[in-house]
């Protein structure tokens, strides 16, 4: 059995006092939330109201991406230990708008999974064709190398606490969701290449959300899909109420 996993990822959204409103609001309308997983991505400068204001609660809390190195000089970037020190759990990394406008590899990118797993923070790995690539029919190609980049010398062990997130770019923002069926196809390859890589007993327990458009509307109908397991959230995780129905949708769902 694996967990369905619902988190938001409010990118540069939201100022701490914001964070601290939003969190006013949304706790009460998920308490009763027991099976579904629920993680907010909040920006470095939220990071700190966002652990306080959700200790002793089922929310935990993302950074959206990190350095790999412990300390030294690199101005402006933020660490492992510093994650770790405020209370955070998870960090996403591998976003698609990380690899596009910042320029991460997935050499970049392997190397904070590897850092982030050996500060026992728990990797959401990013991974998604653009639509170039979609129509070049390259999209498990693409798929594929950013996973085995990604997760380059991590252990079958490890992939107890990875999680990935499947967003074609294409849908990311655009209000233009992948289908139930083009993504549980994408879905079913990755879960494929898991097994292959790790093993079928670890592939299986792998949760994979999806990501890219899923809002209030259509997520129940993604994480119906067999191998879908929760979402990955932008625009709709910055909205309390909107951002409920996807966790309340992901909660209905055992997989
Ligand atoms: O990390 C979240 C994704 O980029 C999806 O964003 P979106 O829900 O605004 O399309």
């Amino acid at each position: 059995m694996r967990k369905v996993i619902v988190a938001g990822n409010w990118k540069m959204n939201k100022t701490a006092k914001e964070a601290g409103e939003f969190f006013a609001e949304f706790k009460p309308l998920v308490k009763d939330v027991k099976n579904a997983g629920i993680i907010i991505g909040a920006p470095f400068t939220a990071l700190e109201t966002a652990v306080r204001e959700t200790k002793g609660t089922n929310i935990k809390i993302a950074a959206e991406n990190m350095n790999a190195k412990e300390s030294g000089a690199y101005t402006g970037e933020v660490s492992p230990l510093m994650l770790k020190d405020l209370g955070v759990e998870y960090v996403i990394l591998g976003h698609s708008e990380r690899r596009e406008y910042y320029g991460e590899t997935n050499e970049i990118i392997n190397e904070k999974v590897k850092s982030a797993l050996a500060h026992d923070l728990k990797p959401i790995l990013c991974i998604g064709e653009k639509l170039e690539e979609r129509e070049a029919n390259t999209t498990e190609d693409v798929v594929k190398s950013q996973i085995i980049g990604g997760l380059k010398d991590v252990t079958a062990d490890q992939m107890a606490n990875v999680i990935l997130a499947y967003e074609p770019v294409w849908a990311i923002g655009t209000g233009k969701t992948a289908t139930p069926a083009q993504a549980q196809e994408v879905h079913a390859f990755i879960r494929s290449l898991l097994t292959d890589l790790f093993g079928a007993q670890v592939a299986e327990n792998v949760t994979v959300q999806y990501g890219g458009s899923m809002n209030d509307g259509n997520a129940a109908e993604l994480i119906a899909q067999k191998d879908i397991d929760g979402g990955l959230v932008g625009g709709a995780s910055l909205v309390p109420a909107k951002f409920t129905v996807i966790v309340k949708a992901g909660d209905a769902v055992t997989k």
